[in-house]
């Protein structure tokens, strides 16, 4: 982790200025290179709260400083300070497209600057691919401006080096990502990913350009993962979207292909009509940045906005389940706000996620589910639980929880909600968290507590689990067609039967739900 470039190794030749970014386990400050009266930037990794190990984060170091191509951030030099990683690297005085996005063009950003920005950052894939890396994190947030129009792709936190023999398979097995971005191969089991998957995640940044948010952004990282498997790909709509171009819309279209093998190559991609045509990023993107405030006061901002936000959020949260109310748009900006502030610091283990994608029913298997809420109905009045666990077993929950009791892993919240079904029986249920209530679809005709106790002659009845014995908990692995299902009809089913009463927990750990569902006659 030597230096380069001149830049020493030595912290007291760096002072730290303002904070100009945050991600999941590092804050970047701009600093001044006291030798050279240099501006850079300096991210500080916090050794503690990294996923990777020590030998990981040397790596990204390396491939960092190694990486020479205009379009891509290389790092000078990098050191440990205290508990911390410092790498010292150019100063992008725009930040990042994400950002800017965020501050100042909420809805996206004009299409010829969107071209100039994408086939800089295109150059660089293509560039990072021949040396036989695979980014793994591309996105508006990893795109940095500079003041001149120079566009950098930033953070080989999560990339590896395909070539990378010792340590191959692990580094195509752990996959540390962003949901939104990520490619369905990514997640498909069974199923090896390349280079293709970061140009799947191109397409989706060129959404992500185009409209200010990426498509599903606004649901949980869960049902994210679950919507990239089953939903068709996402793209520019030729009526919504009237304001761009038929090259920018079919530009996405390649991308943006579940087939990895028919997705262009980078090199390939660059010869689009789209690309042929885009502006010198000098001439296009320059205008985005006048009349901006410098950038640390723009991150500052964001932070007073996110964690007002945040507090809003909450308190809102408290106040309408308290009301035993709460709208779905409501939930919806709740589910989208915990999603943001979570989708960064959402660093999952492949294996894992192959394991619960493989659960999951497809189009073809949704005749199948259907089929099991026969026996689904069959088996009311008795105990199930349903799994949906990255760990397939570690965790299982085999008690029954009463009010206010669970405090399990993470942050984990329980409160229990006395409704009166129909028939004046009682009806509790414990609900935890907005997006394991979307992910599970109780929540399309609003919130859970309105399903549950507005149904005047419904019961409300989770279907697809397996059929136990009363009062048995079964434990294990969710099994096809249990848990995750694409509509709330598939799991708020209408019945003769009066269950009258009906837990309901669910939890989160690492965003995965889990879910406890008991039914007494
Ligand atoms: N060289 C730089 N110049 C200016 N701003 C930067 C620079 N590097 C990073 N930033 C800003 O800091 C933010 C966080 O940096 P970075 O993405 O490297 O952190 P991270 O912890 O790896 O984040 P994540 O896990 O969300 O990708 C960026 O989105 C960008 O806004």
């Amino acid at each position: 982790m030597g230096g380069s470039r001149g830049y020493s190794a030595n912290p007291s030749d760096y002072k730290l200025l303002e904070e100009i970014g945050y991600g999941a386990s590092a804050t970047v400050y701009r600093a001044i290179y006291l030798p050279f009266n240099d501006v850079v930037a300096i991210k500080c990794l916090d050794l503690d709260r990294c996923n990777s190990n020590l030998d990981d984060i040397r790596r990204e170091a390396q491939t960092m400083s190694l990486i020479d191509h205009p379009n891509v951030i290389r790092a000078y030099c990098s050191f440990v300070v205290d508990r911390n990683l410092w790498v010292v690297m150019p100063f992008m005085s725009e930040g990042s497209c994400l950002h800017l996005m965020k501050i100042a063009y909420p809805d996206g950003l004009e299409e010829p600057a969107i071209g100039s920005i994408l086939k800089e950052a295109l150059k660089a894939l293509d560039y990072l691919h021949r040396q036989g890396h695979i980014h793994r994190d591309v996105k508006a947030g990893n795109i940095l401006l500079d003041n001149n129009g120079t566009v950098k792709l930033a953070d080989f936190g999560v990339s590896a080096c395909m070539f990378d023999a010792g340590d191959r398979q692990r580094s195509r097995n752990t996959f540390v990502g962003t949901p939104c971005w990520m490619a369905p191969e990514v997640l498909q089991p069974g199923s090896g990913y390349n280079s293709k998957a970061d140009i799947w995640s191109f397409g989706i940044t060129a959404l992500e350009l185009a409209h200010g948010h990426a498509p599903f952004s606004k649901y949980p990282p869960m049902k994210v993962l679950l919507m990239t498997i089953q939903n068709a790909p996402p793209g520019l709509d030729y009526d919504r979207d009237k304001k761009f171009s038929k090259s920018f819309k079919e530009m996405v279209a390649m991308c943006l292909v579940k087939d990895q093998t028919k997705r262009p190559t980078a090199e390939k991609l660059l010869k689009h009509s789209f690309f042929k045509h885009a502006k010198p990023p000098e001439l296009s993107l320059k205008k985005l940045f006048s009349d901006l405030p410098p950038l640390w006061n723009r991150v500052k901002a964001l932070q007073v906005a996110d964690l007002t936000a945040t507090a809003h959020m909450q308190l809102k949260d408290a106040a309408q389940l308290a009301l035993k109310k709460m709208p779905s748009a409501e939930q919806e900006a709740l589910s989208q706000s915990e999603y943001q502030r979570g989708v960064s610091a959402w660093n999952f283990d492949l294996d894992d996620l192959k394991a619960q994608a493989s659960l999951v029913c497809d189009d073809d298997d949704i005749h199948e589910c259907k089929d099991d809420d026969e026996s689904m109905k069959s088996s009311l009045g008795h105990k199930a639980t349903a799994y949906c666990d990255p760990s397939l077993g570690k965790l299982s929950l085999n008690r029954e929880v009463s009010q206010a009791e669970c405090r399990g892993p993470g942050s984990i919240e329980l409160l229990q909600i006395d409704c009166l079904n129909g028939k004046g029986k009682n009806l509790e249920c414990a609900i935890v968290e907005a997006g394991c209530q979307e992910i599970l679809g109780l929540k399309k005709n609003g919130s859970i507590i309105d399903v549950m106790g507005s149904t005047s002659e419904k019961d409300v009845v989770l279907t697809r689990a397996n059929t136990v014995k009363p009062r048995e908990t079964q434990t294990g692995p969710l099994t096809p067609g249990v848990v995750l299902s694409r509509s709330s009809s598939d799991w708020v089913h209408n019945s003769e039967r009066s269950a009258s009463k009906l837990e309901l927990i669910t939890w989160e750990r690492d965003s995965i739900c889990y879910m406890t569902a008991v039914s007494h006659d």
